[in-house]
């Protein structure tokens, strides 16, 4: 049976359900915007697939709201080891100590399903956005005017939607990319990998303690410490090795011996599955949106999958708000693609240049690979910085010197200090300053009545942050450190945007007012 629904008011269709469609559909909600969010399985995938997140997504998930309900979730940060096959030391990826940029660490773990649980929960009864499990999207058409096609899979029934915009944040097998005919630029890497998931109860002795990469030819293997008992192993496969026969539970405990024993853990799933470098040629057709694996997927190394699509789902968000509730000219949404897609791509190879030191299988060629890294190791280049590897914004919707390149700190995720106010105590910054377009200022800045009424004429918040409580202003920072962050970049304003990234920092009134003025030429 055939039934036209029409419905009136639905301003976004968010096509899955997975983290990145439920954090875009909160988002979403949060700005104003009347979303539907669909997706053909009943309930949340109950087993784990992403693992680890970063501080940038940490703080998405805190303008959310989340913070606190995510806790018991979320697993404490690890450094990432790199060993060889005789367990030394090749390579540290490492967190710089605290205080954290972002006053999150920068590298955290969680359980999947239980976090898709917590922002499904946020949207429970929730005016302006209703979530639709057990409705599959079986058409997609007129992507200018955007016509689906639904069905609920318990009854059948069918029914048309005509949002305004869609975005598909449905999976590498995206539905909707496949039916608006978007390839993807392969970018060349893609092996078998087992993936075991095991929650080691009680104590065991001789578990590490950290993550590790173990570089071994005869079979590259990773480990990572998940919250709570939650580990995770991840084996490659070797060439002949078939994918039903590696998934037993008999080969698992043998490859698991060098650390546990049956009884000393319980297996919680395990999986074959081939990882990609794939990168979607167009985000964008019409009113359509990809975002998340629909559009990219990456292999797992640097526990990037999630991360990228959580950024995908920051970056679209205000600017699909900016053009339904602000009236911005939609070309504003062209940026979506513009920004994130070179980024994307440049973490994908970043990736796949960790992946292929680890995967490297002839013993000679890992054997200069090792003394190569050893090398760099005694160098002192041997122990990186993890966040320092991703780029920032370089295109798209960021303010620019006079030739042409970015603003000194522009594209960067800005720092969010610890702060004090008069009245509220110790609190992250966006928890005071808001999420929207925010200006924020060195304690004692002044703005002049014409720069004032710029930021005001953008809906900007302006907030003055003292870089200790020595100076006087409402709120103060723990550490500095976002007043050492102007410093570094020579600065006293930085603008930053409702997805966190910095627009653009000034060192002079006249700076800000150009700053401003570019803005809001960009906005359109
Ligand atoms: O952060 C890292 O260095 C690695 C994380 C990770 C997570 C999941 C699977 C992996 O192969 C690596």
């Amino acid at each position: 049976m055939v039934r036209t629904a029409e419905a009136h008011g639905v301003e976004v269709a968010v096509i899955g359900l997975g983290p990145v469609g439920i954090t875009l559909c909160n988002l979403l909600a949060d700005m104003g915007v009347s979303t539907v969010g669909i997706d053909a399985a009943a309930d949340v995938y109950a087993l784990p697939r992403a693992i680890g997140m970063d501080h940038e997504v940490m703080r998405v998930f805190q303008q959310i709201g989340l913070a606190g309900a995510l806790a018991p979730h979320v697993g404490a940060y690890r450094r990432s080891e790199y060993r060889a096959a005789d367990g030394g030391l090749l390579r540290l990826l490492d967190s710089p100590p605290e205080p954290w940029p972002l006053s999150w660490p920068p590298y955290l773990t969680f359980v999947q399903p239980e976090l898709e649980r917590c922002l499904r929960a946020r949207l429970a009864d929730r005016p302006g956005v209703r979530l639709r499990a057990g409705v599959e999207l079986t058409g997609i058409e007129t992507p200018e005017t955007p016509v689906l096609t639904l069905r609920d899979t318990a009854s059948g029934q069918t029914e048309t939607l005509r949002p305004r915009f869609v975005v598909g944040c449905d999976g590498g097998n995206s539905f909707v990319r496949r039916s608006l005919g978007i390839g993807f630029e392969d970018l060349d890497f893609d092996e078998p990998w087992l993936v075991v998931d095991m929650i080691v109860d009680g104590p065991v002795d001789g578990l590490p303690e950290t993550n590790v990469q173990y570089c071994d030819p005869a079979r590259p293997h990773t480990h990572v410490i998940g919250p709570g008992g939650l580990r995770r192993w991840e084996f490659m496969m070797l060439p002949g090795e078939d994918p039903a026969g590696m998934n037993r539970e008999e080969r698992i405990w043998d490859l698991l011996s060098p650390w546990l024993k049956p009884g000393q853990a319980r297996l919680w799933r395990s999986a074959t599955y081939r990882f990609h470098a794939l990168v979607a040629r167009d985000w964008r057709r019409g009113r359509v949106f990809l975002a998340g694996d629909a559009c990219h997927m990456t292999p797992p190394f640097l526990a990037q999958g999630m991360v990228q699509g959580v950024k995908d789902a920051a970056n679209l968000a205000w600017k699909l708000a900016a053009v339904l509730r602000e009236g911005r000219a939609e070309p504003l949404l062209d940026s979506y693609q513009a920004e994130r897609r070179p980024l994307v791509r440049e973490v994908i190879a970043i990736t796949k240049g960790l992946g292929r030191i680890i995967c490297e299988r002839d013993p000679d060629a890992a054997a200069a690979r090792n003394a190569r890294m050893l090398a760099e190791l005694a160098a002192g280049q041997g122990r990186v910085v993890r966040q320092n590897l991703f780029p920032p914004i370089a295109d798209g919707l960021i303010a620019r010197l006079p030739d042409g390149t970015p603003a000194p700190g522009a594209g960067l995720p800005c720092p969010q200090p610890w702060v004090v106010t008069g009245t509220g105590g110790r609190q992250r910054l966006d928890d005071v300053a808001g999420h929207g377009f925010r200006l924020l200022l060195r304690a004692g800045g002044t703005l002049s009545p014409a720069a004032q009424a710029a930021a005001r004429g953008l809906g900007i918040t302006v907030q003055a942050i003292a870089r200790d409580r020595a100076e006087p202003a409402l709120i103060a920072e723990e550490h500095g450190l976002l007043n050492g962050w102007l410093d570094g970049h020579g600065a006293d304003a930085v603008l930053v945007r409702p997805d966190h990234v910095v627009f653009g920092t000034s060192a002079s009134d006249a700076g800000l007012r150009a700053m401003l003025d570019q803005l809001r030429a960009q906005l359109g």
